[in-house]
């Protein structure tokens, strides 16, 4: 099976991530700060523990996904259909009014606080919702921060892992590249994984396809940071893209 190569040079270096004033000011009220990545963490332990999370019924069904490995280590899985359309459709109607405490965003955090299982954290980031228009990109980057913040109590905090959830649309473009990730196996399906074509051999691209995600850890068992989990967001060729950051906590003396 032939997998679409994608190049280097295809991955971005200018890109525009949301910095418009006019998109900054529809999402400030919302459950969703559109933040780029080096915004200070407004939200430590807002979001929280699984403890303080109610279980919305009405608007949450059960979770009905299934996962592959992408890679061991660093870990890296793809989830497919994470969020279900209707959840999708209800979190984009009401997203430029969706309140903290709004049940869908409950069960999200739920959700992910069930799937994160055993590995050690302190709750869930607000969740970020982002949208690139064509051309847009977003460029090379960690999610864990270099000189991770001191919150109040002294801790220090960085973000363990990271779920991306793809929204729709499905954009022409728009993969998520994993630069130091192994390369998709032969039989991979094409519709999800692409490989990009490096100097080193190494990369692979996740598509986006509503619903599904990926997870991966961010941080060492010595809470530092770790290279392999450089990504980026390839240009969307044509259409819309909208996706979603879950950021896992995890904070120490
Ligand atoms: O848009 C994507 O595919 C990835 C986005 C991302 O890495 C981020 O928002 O931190
Ligand atoms: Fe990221």
């Amino acid at each position: 099976m032939q997998f679409a190569e994608v190049k280097p040079s295809d991955i971005a270096i200018n890109h525009h991530y949301l910095q418009s004033q006019e998109m900054n000011k529809i999402f400030q009220q919302v459950l969703v700060p559109l933040t780029a990545l080096t915004t200070p963490l407004q939200s430590w332990g807002i979001w929280g523990s699984a403890n303080q999370v109610s279980t919305p019924e009405m608007v949450c069904g059960a979770a009905n996904y299934t996962t592959e490995i992408v890679s061991l280590d660093p870990l890296a899985v793809y989830i497919n259909g994470f969020m279900s359309k209707s959840e999708i459709a209800y979190l984009r109607n009401l997203l430029t009014h969706l309140a903290r405490d709004d049940p869908m965003v409950e069960c999200i955090i739920k959700r992910s606080t069930d799937f994160v299982g055993f590995i050690p954290h302190d709750g869930f980031e607000a969740l970020q919702v982002v949208r690139y228009f064509e051309n847009e990109r977003h460029d090379p980057h960690f999610d864990w921060f270099q000189s991770p913040p001191k919150i109040a109590s002294g801790l220090t905090c960085n973000r363990a892992a990271s779920f991306f959830v793809y929204l729709g649309d499905e954009p022409e473009g728009g993969e998520t590249c994993f630069h130091y990730l192994y390369p998709a196996p032969p039989d991979a399906d094409p519709k999800k994984f692409s490989n990009i074509n490096s100097d080193d051999g190494l990369g692979v691209a996740v598509k986006p396809i509503t619903g599904n995600a990926m997870f991966w850890m961010n941080l060492y068992s010595n809470n530092t940071g770790d290279p392999r989990v450089q990504h980026s967001a390839l240009p969307i060729r044509s259409g819309t893209k909208y996706g979603m950051n879950i950021l896992l906590k995890r904070c120490w003396e």
